[in-house]
């Protein structure tokens, strides 16, 4: 597939966001490597930066202290070059981190279904929000308080039962429309 020689290079940060089970550290790693840009989770940075793992984190300082390690986390990034940055789940339902993105990213949206989700999410028991109550619950719960704010992503791309490699197409494809529809006709990409 040619897709990556006619993607114009971004010229900022491509940060995506979505669900747990969404697919940003699956594909967000592989669209950087189809863009030829660094990748980088959030999630791993917080891990990395407070020595422990997120699960431990919320067990010690709890969720308000993840979400202020997270803002400050993704503000450095965004500070530094162009990447594809995989942000945690929640990050953009804070205030000032998504209004942050909202200025400096380029913002996707992987949407999921649940029954997408579910599968993905049975995958592994690392995720502390999905202990509070049976994984479905909460899922459905944050799906209906999120996916209006995720909408607000400058693009959406709907992270279907399909081999990750496909959807990294899909975002692809997406991104360039983007791209092209900001570049100027003539201007050179
Ligand atoms: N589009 C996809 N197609 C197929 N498998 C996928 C896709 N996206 C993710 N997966 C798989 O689903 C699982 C969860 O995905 P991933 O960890 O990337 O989600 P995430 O959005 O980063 O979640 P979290 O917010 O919890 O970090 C992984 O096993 C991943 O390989
Ligand atoms: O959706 C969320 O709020 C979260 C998602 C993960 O990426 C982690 O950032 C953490 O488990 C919280
Ligand atoms: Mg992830």
């Amino acid at each position: 597939m040619q897709i990556a020689s006619s993607v114009p290079v971004p010229d900022r940060t491509v940060a995506l966001v979505g669900l747990m089970g969404a697919g940003k550290s699956a594909i967000g790693r592989r669209l950087a490597g189809r863009l030829g840009l660094p990748f980088v989770d959030a999630d791993a940075e917080i891990e990395a930066a407070a020595a422990c793992t997120i699960e431990e984190f919320f067990d010690r300082y709890g969720e308000a202290q993840f979400r202020a390690g997270e803002r400050r986390v993704i503000q450095r990034l965004l500070d530094g070059p162009t990447i594809v940055l995989a942000t945690g789940g929640g990050a953009f339902m804070d205030i000032q981190t998504r209004t942050l993105m909202r200025q400096r990213a380029i913002t996707i949206w992987l949407r999921a279904e649940l029954p997408v989700l579910i599968e993905r999410v049975g995958r592994r028991t690392n995720r502390p929000l999905l202990k509070q109550d049976d994984p479905e619950t909460v899922l459905r719960r944050l799906m209906a308080l999120r996916y209006p704010v995720y909408a607000e992503a400058d693009i959406t791309v709907d992270s279907r039962d399909a081999p990750a490699e496909r959807t990294t197409d899909d975002v692809l494809a997406a991104l360039t429309d983007f791209l092209h529809a900001r570049t100027p006709a003539g201007a050179a990409s």
